[in-house]
């Protein structure tokens, strides 16, 4: 990793907007000369001081509190100082320009996060979580998110790293003594070992999926052969015309993602194209969107319409094998002739009429509370999720070498899974994507 830096960073580290108070913070070697400056005072580590803040011309810019966290003890491992002013935007800029003036750069999109990584205060997986805490959008994935930021998900992938790391270098040892068979050499224990390890990554791997769903909320896609409704059915539930809707069958092509907000719990819904044989190439371009959008879909809302419910889903069998959870909608039951019979394999609703769609809201909402993975759950990115993935691929690699006793490829296998885990934390991962990462943060972070 890139040395610590030497150069001193501001930036407004409050929301964007007015506010009752807004915060300044300066992080490195020349952030005390310059709170002292412009707060006209020598400030004491860890003391809260009342000063006013004044211009270079000794104008008072605003009155306010500063606090000054001393090195090594402090967010970003450096002297970092935060200038409480009230939460004016001209106020918080002239607090900026002017320790600017006084040799401040300001700080790029999470740069005060990436001092701490380099500082080891915090590994790339919980600076991450901080920032997916300022993003939370509930209770619970802020929860996850705390927990992520509290180290639980690093100290798991920690722990895996040294079960890999302590039989590569078994696997390293045993490469020595070749000529003899790998089982006078603990062999057998070594591949329980390697079994022992790869239980622990699956099951870090499915709570990482689970704390990746949390941190993205639910992915709910809206399926359903051509003219069954599916636009209006997302029309009704967001309550806007949001999609185009058209009695002609192939209406939609592009995808259409709509955030839904039910009792508090978000979750992101998506119109498609309806999916049926043929279509021009517009139309096959907006099929192979929908197959797309739903083999990452958490949940699938496969509608179809009441009058023929089982012409619909014969169509599209082959598309649902591979989703987790679906709730089938049989919509259009305004035009069921009175007195048939409810659908017993779905919900009735009518996208036209709102019958239906209370039940159908209760139901999104459920599958989306219950991706809290219950106590304990963590937040995980898609980044994290697809380093376990290839750490499971070399781990399967280790146990396919060692049990044909080829040491050498055994040994190889397992440091690329000991790498790969690293990049979650950050160990192992190169300095261009680090960079790449903190770029995706908001400034004064
Ligand atoms: N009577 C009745 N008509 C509906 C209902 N929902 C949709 N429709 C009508 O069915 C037709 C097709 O609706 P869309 O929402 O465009 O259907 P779609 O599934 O999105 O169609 P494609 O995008 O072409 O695949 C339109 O004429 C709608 O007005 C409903 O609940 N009841
Ligand atoms: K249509
Ligand atoms: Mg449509």
């Amino acid at each position: 990793m890139t040395p610590p830096p030497t150069d001193t960073i501001v930036a407004i580290a409050t929301g964007p907007g007015a506010g009752g108070i807004g915060v300044v913070r300066l992080s490195g070697p020349a952030a005390v000369r310059i709170a002292n400056a412009v707060c006209d005072r020598r400030l004491r580590a860890r003391h809260a001081h009342h000063v006013r803040f004044r211009d270079e011309a000794g104008v008072v810019i605003d009155d306010g509190i500063a606090l000054w966290f001393a090195a090594p003890a402090s967010y970003t491992g450096e002297d970092v100082v935060e200038l409480q002013a009230h939460g004016s935007p001209p106020v918080l800029r002239q607090l900026v320009a002017r320790c600017r003036a006084l040799g401040a750069r300001d700080a790029r999109p999470g740069e005060f996060s990436e001092r701490a990584c380099l500082n080891g205060r915090l590994d790339l997986a919980q600076a991450e979580a901080v920032a997916d805490l300022i993003a939370a959008s509930d209770a619970r994935a802020a929860r996850a998110a705390r927990r992520s930021l509290e180290g639980e998900f690093s100290a798991r992938v920690d722990a895996l790293a040294a079960t890999l790391l302590a039989i590569r270098i078994h696997v390293e040892a045993a490469i020595d003594f070749a000529d003899e068979p790998l089982d006078t050499l603990g062999g057998e224990a070594l591949r329980q070992r390697l079994d022992e390890g790869r239980a622990q990554l699956q099951a870090l791997l499915a709570a990482a999926e689970r704390g990746r769903r949390l941190r993205d909320g639910l992915h709910a896609v809206i399926v359903g052969p051509p003219n069954a409704g599916k636009s209006s059915l997302l029309n009704a539930m967001a309550g806007s015309e949001r999609a185009i809707v058209t009695e002609l069958a192939g209406t939609t092509r592009d995808l259409l993602h709509e955030t839904l907000r039910i009792d508090g719990v978000e979750l992101t819904l998506v119109d498609t194209a309806g999916l049926r044989e043929g279509g021009d190439a517009i139309e096959r371009e907006g099929m192979r969107r929908a197959r797309a959008e739903l083999a990452r879909a958490d949940l699938a809302v496969v509608v179809v319409d009441a009058r023929e419910p089982a012409a619909g889903l014969r169509a599209l069998a082959g598309d649902l094998e591979a989703v987790p959870q679906q709730i089938r909608v049989h919509n259009k039951s305004d035009l069921l002739p009175a007195g048939s019979l409810p659908a017993t394999d779905g919900l009735a609703v009518s996208a036209r009429t709102g019958a239906g769609l209370d039940a159908l809201h209760v139901r999104l909402r459920n599958a989306a509370a219950g991706l809290d993975a219950g106590e304990g759950a963590f937040s995980a990115r898609a980044r994290h999720v697809e380093a376990l993935r290839r750490t499971a691929v070399a781990c399967h690699d280790a146990a396919g070498a060692l049990q044909a006793e080829q040491l050498d490829l055994a040994a190889e296998a397992l440091r690329l899974a000991h790498d790969a885990l690293g990049e979650i934390t950050g160990r192992t991962l190169p300095d261009d994507l680090l960079g790449h990462i903190f770029a995706s943060f908001c400034i004064g972070k």
